[in-house]
């Protein structure tokens, strides 16, 4: 259900399904997924890099959310690829978040239609067969985070500006359970609760420290390093990693499934709130200020 609304959702922002499933191919060579997503395919190795390309900062529109779900969708059928790096085309922004726009002054049903994508975003990302690795090559706050946390394994660029976190209270929102079960399964549960109460935002050194990604590499060697990791996953079998992976990751997806359409409600009536409508607006404002 959640991809024919995806597909809806394509539909109606002109996307032209052909074209972007024939970029998720397995031709060598570099083509554009659509507009927003650059798959780099390198089939001999079984491995694609999936660049986010979603100027300024890679928020994720549902436009974008949903072009990474069919990219996701269409590579995890095709065979050929059995490891993804996910990276971005900017380097210094690795991803914003969700989109700010998607989550304010809109009406009911699209904030549904929208919590949903990300829904499905994550549940694509966390329990993918193929070997997921966040070559993180700029800031990636809150969901940008998220989509780190939820692939195997996560490389971060050494620069004190590309910090990474879940930093949903400081916009004076709250992160969902699952967003709390991610990173919980990641740093474990002191860390975690402080984390996400004082929303923080790790610069590489400390984000290395507690476990919010595996290894920090000079911004040169992000994407080198990436594909070092991916190659040595790849020589374990298959059948065996993706199934002690889906024993690690299934009960924490299972949670979501099961209560999806009441997480979607939660969400709807708690972003229609004038109080959160104000404080997004308000944060907005900020972001726009810090230039001026
Ligand atoms: C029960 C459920 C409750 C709800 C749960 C909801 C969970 C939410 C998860 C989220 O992901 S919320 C989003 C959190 N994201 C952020 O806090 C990031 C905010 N952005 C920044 O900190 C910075 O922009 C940056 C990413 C570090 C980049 O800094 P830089 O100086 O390079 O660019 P800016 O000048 O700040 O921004 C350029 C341009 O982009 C706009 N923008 C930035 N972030 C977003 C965003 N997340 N969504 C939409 N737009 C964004 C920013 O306003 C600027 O716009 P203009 O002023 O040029 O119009």
């Amino acid at each position: 259900m959640a991809l024919v609304a995806a597909r809806g959702t394509l539909l109606r922002a002109g996307v032209r399904l052909g074209t972007e499933a024939a970029a998720c191919g397995r031709n060598g060579t570099r083509r554009s997924a659509s507009h927003r997503v650059l798959v780099e395919p390198d089939a001999a190795a079984g491995i694609a890099t999936i660049k986010f390309k979603n100027p300024p900062v890679n928020s994720l529109t549902l436009e974008f959310l949903t072009e990474l779900i069919i990219c996701l969708e269409k590579l995890e059928n095709d065979k050929t690829f059995r490891g993804v790096i996910l990276t971005s085309n900017s380097p210094g922004i690795f991803s914003a978040g969700l989109d700010l726009r998607e989550m304010c002054g809109k009406n009911p049903a699209h904030y549904a239609e929208y919590w949903r994508a990300v829904q499905e975003l994550w549940l694509k990302l966390y329990v993918s067969n193929m070997i997921l690795v966040a070559a993180i090559n700029g800031a990636s706050p809150a969901g940008g985070c998220l989509m780190s946390l939820s692939c195997d394994y996560r490389v971060l660029a050494d620069n004190p500006r590309y910090k990474v976190g879940l930093n949903e209270t400081l916009l004076g929102i709250v992160a969902p359970f699952w967003f709390r079960d991610t990173l919980v399964n990641t740093i474990g549960h002191r860390a975690s609760e402080r984390a996400l109460q004082l929303g923080l935002l790790f610069p590489p050194a400390e984000a290395l420290q507690v476990g919010m990604v595996d290894q920090v590499v000079p911004e040169d060697q992000v994407h080198s390093t990436a594909l070092s990791v991916i190659t040595q996953w790849l020589a374990i079998p298959d059948h065996a990693r993706q199934l002690t992976k889906s024993m690690m990751r299934k009960a924490t997806t299972d949670n979501l499934i099961k209560q999806r359409e009441a997480d979607i409600q939660n969400f709807v009536s708690f972003i229609s709130r004038d109080s959160i409508q104000k404080s997004l607006q308000m944060y907005i404002e900020k972001l726009k200020q810090k230039k001026s």
